[in-house]
């Protein structure tokens, strides 16, 4: 209609207009489908090789949907930093839509003032320097735990699946901080982490109706991912409705530390508005369920590819076990004080981080207005991805990219907290994650326990190049095959 009701001036205008516009470089779209066909399984690595031949900056079609792949630390300042402001907004998928109750979270919820309150609030109440600090006996009682367990295997001699280990140490802390428990009752044969899975697949899903909003809602009923979508949401809102009851039934002394399904509750209770939104039972479930998703896997993955990479370099390995060990000497556990001494394993952070950050694009994000890129037209509505993988991998960034060696961060200023374009795991700018020091902590203290307290031995049979490092699919990546490793007690102890 817009075209038929056009002034023939009007059309050459608009025509001329479009014909000066200097957008990205990027591979020739297809019709309809666009350059979805090139995406491939491992979709950052795909990217990767296209960006080596168009740029850092490239332009593709995702179906009817145009987005911007970044891959270099500059053309990434520009667009989470000289850009922030037009870079930060969320698209509208089906996937976050649903799991986040039509976006009343914070991770996948358009720029506004209801996005700035909510995200204030969890950094206020739920995420702050304090509150972390006041969940420190939560991870310190857990990692104590968790290396019990592991000191069962050592005894009986039998291997640990590292990855098993670490998602049931995420998951408990992250439900003790959450709600007070360390696993909802009926949810600890496993199946909560399977849940959790399952919203991930979910998120990280190829959805027909993200790319072809017109008709691929159809294609989802098809395909059947209408309905998988269904079912996790269910599971899941009947988790966080368990959670709300038990919280609503249950009366807390004045002494005990307030959860944040308390906090959210009593805000419900009294009435607070949010940017004009009265806080009902679905933003507190949108919150909880952002806490989740974004806290479990990440953290559990961090820690699996760590271990894989000293697992494959004894070298690194040993060298931060004889920190650890000197540094704690004969006492029986890291505690978080001892943290701040050990230089090496967060240098062995960094790098594992530059090599597997745990979200390889980082979350989509969706311009709100139109601005030059490198001299490039971006238009309002396209998608932006930052590929943070390529650019921890990037041959003219870093020396032997591929190889594993914590050393190259000794005397650099380079930190993963969203200021160094370099190594972006958590990303930066207004939406640069704000779970940085409740992850970390958790990572930090979790790895220096386990280093300090057990030697690690491959498989029988196994050599060091035999760990694969292949990558799973997913929003978040994991390590295709699971790592598993021997304990074994160490066999000296350091005199200090
Ligand atoms: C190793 C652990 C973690 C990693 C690697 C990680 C990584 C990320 C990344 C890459 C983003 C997107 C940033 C961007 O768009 O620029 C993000 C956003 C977010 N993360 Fe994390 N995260 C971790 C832990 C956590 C934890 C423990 C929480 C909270 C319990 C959390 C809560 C969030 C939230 C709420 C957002 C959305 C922020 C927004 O859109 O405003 N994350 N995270």
């Amino acid at each position: 209609f817009h075209g038929k009701n056009k002034t023939a001036t009007e059309t050459t205008t608009t025509t001329t207009k479009q014909r000066k516009k200097n957008l990205p470089p990027g591979p020739p779209p297809c019709p309809i489908i666009g350059n979805l066909h090139q995406l491939g399984h491992l979709p950052h690595q795909s990217l990767w090789e296209l960006s080596r031949r168009y740029g850092p900056v490239m332009l593709i079609r995702l179906g009817c949907i145009p987005t911007v792949i970044i891959s270099s630390p500059s053309a990434a300042r520009e667009v989470l930093r000289t850009h922030d402001l037009d870079c930060c907004s969320r698209p509208r998928l089906l996937g976050t839509g649903r799991l986040s109750y039509d976006h009343l979270d914070v991770a996948f919820t358009k720029y506004g003032d209801y996005w700035r309150e909510m995200r204030k609030l969890c950094l206020l109440k739920l995420l702050s320097a304090k509150r972390v600090q006041s969940f420190r006996y939560v991870r310190e009682e857990e990692v104590g735990a968790m290396i019990e367990s592991i000191a069962k295997s050592a005894e009986g001699g039998t291997l640990v699946d590292m990855r098993e280990k670490f998602m049931a140490l995420t998951v408990s802390i992250t439900c003790r901080v959450a709600f007070g428990q360390a696993s909802p009752l009926e949810f600890n044969d496993g199946s909560f982490v399977d849940m959790i899975h399952e919203a991930l697949a979910m998120l990280g899903s190829f959805s027909a109706s993200d790319f072809f909003p017109r008709f691929g809602w159809i294609v989802d009923r098809f395909t059947g991912l209408h309905s998988r979508l269904e079912k996790s949401f269910r599971q899941l809102d009947n988790f966080y409705q368990k959670v709300i009851e038990e919280h609503r039934n249950t009366r807390r002394s004045k002494e005990e530390e307030e959860d944040i399904v308390d906090l959210l509750l009593k805000m419900e209770r009294d009435q607070t508005e949010l940017a004009g939104v009265r806080l009902k039972e679905d933003n507190i479930k949108a919150i909880l369920m952002d806490i989740f998703l974004a806290g479990v896997d990440t953290g559990a993955v961090a820690m699996e590819w760590t271990m894989a990479e000293l697992a494959r370099n004894p070298r690194a390995m040993r060298k931060a076990q004889e920190e650890i060990r000197s540094c704690i000497g004969n006492k029986e556990r890291v505690m978080e004080d001892d943290l701040h001494g050990l230089k090496y394993l967060k240098l062995v952070l960094k790098e594992a981080m530059r090599l597997h950050p745990p979200g390889v694009l980082l979350v989509p994000r969706e311009t709100m207005g139109h601005f030059k890129l490198f001299g490039y037209d971006v238009d309002p509505k396209t998608r932006v991805h930052v590929n943070v993988w390529a650019i921890g991998r990037d041959p003219g960034l870093w020396e032997d990219p591929e190889k594993f060696v914590p050393e190259r961060f000794e005397d650099s200023p380079i930190d993963y907290k969203g200021n160094h374009f370099e190594l972006l795991p958590f990303g930066a700018g207004r939406r640069v994650c704000p779970g940085i020091s409740m992850g970390m902590a958790v990572i930090e203290l979790a790895l220096a326990n386990v280093l300090h307290s057990f030697d690690w031995e491959l498989p029988k049979g196994m050599t060091e190049g035999d760990v694969s490092m292949e990558e799973g699919a997913g929003l978040v990546v994991f390590k295709k095959v699971p790592l598993t490793l021997l304990p074994v007690k160490p066999s000296y102890k350091i005199d200090v």
